[in-house]
């Protein structure tokens, strides 16, 4: 799903009216009732609902909203229109004169002085100041009404977006003074800052509306960001052969473990096997041996020289796809045998974990990196290898920077994981729960990735159906075993579930 950029929408909204031969006062009908009818679900008709409107578009779906819910039987709507330098949008000021002609309807326009009305915990505010129109940070009268707001304790649902949250960039927004919603009910496609961590407590729970806006126009709309879901996923999923062999499905090389960090080895073999590669090989410490070979037997083990980490990184046969990182530590010698490895394989790779640790502690390396590497940093380990960030905006577009100029596949882990393609385009993620903030789950991460790649998938294709099957494996497993007791081996196990749910479309993905 494509994520535009606020000034786009007008031009998809006019193509929409265009094609299906109405007008935009009649999209906006569209707009509200669909909102209203989420308000509907959610609140019993003697709720009281203070509505905001504000002088654009945004706010006449308030005005169009609190109408609705009035004809619906909600009696207790109050309505304040802020009319403040005497300019409507033109179809604000349609809806207001639709407002106007309801008997009853409790409606104030307020064009200076404004007492605000009394709010408590017990109430709903409808919040339609500002939308995607928004062209400033909210200022005087408008950023003390979203202040009052938030103070109030009051049920908030914001129409489009919060007002006072910007459609993509607020890493200079003061968001004490943008209206914190519980609800954001906004317009088929998300918004980029939907994404961005700073901004969860503001938006709250966030919900897309179908309002059936242009499809071909949406199609045509160039957009550097878009959301990963089941139906992007599916069709790249390739189904087995029935004259096949395991050679088929890759053989799978891991430099991963050292003493005491065994588990990451054992994770991230679970989960490549777990997601179909053909073979998979571990070569670890020598101390190893035993936990692998015991705990996923189904993978074979190549020991280090070394008894306690890994020294050697040398690639002695054939393999698909190579991954070095979970739980090696960041040894000098270790580094060495990165070192190494980055300068002669001929593998797609992925490096995870303490292998961007090595790198950091020898930034240079980051020069030897092969074209479609895969690197799947969390924040931590991203801002060690490429310089501390104060938020997520500035990491992103840092991310969107470093992979096209190492041309290099960034996953930046987190709730929405990023991946970034070396053409700078960004593949939001939408699996994924935070039971998987566990010890671990980015191992297993790593092995579904090189599970994709060993099977011959494209680098980019294997990194995004990597992250997707991760997190919906997370999703799924979390079911089960609730936020709390999920562990990664958990994700790994369920890995083979997720790519089956995907195949056969199961709901709630479909
Ligand atoms: N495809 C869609 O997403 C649709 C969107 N619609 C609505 O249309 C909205 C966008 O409408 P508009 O473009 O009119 O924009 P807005 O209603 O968000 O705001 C624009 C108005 O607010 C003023 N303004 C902006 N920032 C201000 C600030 N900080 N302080 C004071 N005044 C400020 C502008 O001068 C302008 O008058 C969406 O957010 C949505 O609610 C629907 O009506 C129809 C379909
Ligand atoms: N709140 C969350 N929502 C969605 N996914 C999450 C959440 N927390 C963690 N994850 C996922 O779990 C994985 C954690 O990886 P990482 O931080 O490297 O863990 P570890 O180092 O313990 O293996 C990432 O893929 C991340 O996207
Ligand atoms: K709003």
């Amino acid at each position: 799903m494509k994520i535009f950029e606020s000034h786009t929408i007008k031009e998809i909204d006019n193509a929409t009216c265009e094609a299906q031969n109405i007008d935009s006062l009649q999209l906006m009908e569209r707009a509200a009732n669909a909102v209203a009818c989420e308000i509907i679900t959610r609140f019993f008709p003697t709720q009281r609902i203070v509505v905001i409107a504000g002088p654009g578009n945004n706010g006449g779906d308030a005005l169009a909203v609190a109408r609705i819910l009035y004809e619906q039987g909600y009696k207790k709507v109050e309505v304040f229109l802020f009319n403040v330098i005497g300019k409507l949008s033109h179809d604000c000021e349609e809806e207001r004169k639709k407002l106007i002609t309801m008997d009853g309807i409790d409606f104030t326009e307020v064009k200076r002085d404004f007492q605000p009305p009394y709010l408590s915990e017990n109430d709903v505010v409808v919040d339609g100041m500002f939308g995607c129109g928004l062209n400033k940070q909210l200022q005087g009268g408008f950023m003390m009404l979203a202040r009052y707001i938030n103070d109030s304790g009051a049920y908030v649902v914001s129409i489009d977006l919060p007002s006072g949250l910007f459609g993509e960039w607020n890493a200079d927004v003061n968001r004490r003074d943008v209206v914190h919603a519980d609800l954001t009910l906004s317009f088929q496609t998300p918004k980029l800052s939907f994404f961005f961590s700073e901004n969860s407590d503001v938006l709250g729970e966030w919900k897309l509306l179908d309002i059936d806006l242009d499809d071909s126009m949406m199609k045509e709309i160039p957009t550097n960001y878009l959301l990963v879901e089941a139906k992007n996923v599916r069709p790249l999923l390739k189904p087995r052969k029935l004259f096949t062999g395991k050679r088929d499905y890759g053989s799978v090389l891991l430099f991963s473990g050292s003493i005491g960090m065994m588990g990451a080895a054992v994770l991230s073999a679970r989960a490549c096997l777990r997601s179909g590669a053909g073979l998979v090989t571990v070569h670890s410490a020598r101390i190893g041996m035993p936990v692998v070979q015991t705990a996923v037997p189904e993978a074979m083990f190549e020991p280090d020289r070394n008894e306690n980490y890994i020294t050697d990184m040398g690639v002695h046969h054939t393999h698909q796809a190579v991954v070095a990182g979970p739980g090696i530590g960041t040894n000098d010698r270790t580094v060495d045998a990165l070192e190494e490895l980055l300068k002669t394989t001929k593998s797609p790779l992925v490096l995870d974990a303490d292998a961007l640790n090595c790198i950091a502690r020898r930034p240079q390396l980051l020069t030897n990196l092969p074209s479609y590497t895969i690197i799947t940093p969390h924040i931590g380990e991203f801002d060690r290898l490429f310089g501390e960030h104060n938020n997520s905006e500035d990491r992103l577009k840092k991310a969107i920077e470093m992979a096209k100029y190492h041309n290099i596949i960034i996953v930046l882990k987190g709730h929405y994981t990023a991946t970034v393609r070396p053409t700078g385009r960004v593949y939001f993620n939408s699996t994924g729960n935070p039971g998987m903030a566990t010890a671990g789950s980015g191992d297993v991460l790593t092995g579904v990735i090189a599970a994709f790649l060993a099977q011959g998938y494209r680098p980019e294709h294997a990194a995004t159906l990597g992250v997707y099957i991760h997190g919906l494996a997370g999703d799924m497993a979390v079911k089960e075993i609730g936020e709390y007791g999920l562990v990664s081996s958990d994700i790994a196990n369920y890995c083979g579930r997720a790519i089956r749910a995907i195949i056969n479309r199961e709901s709630p993905l479909f």
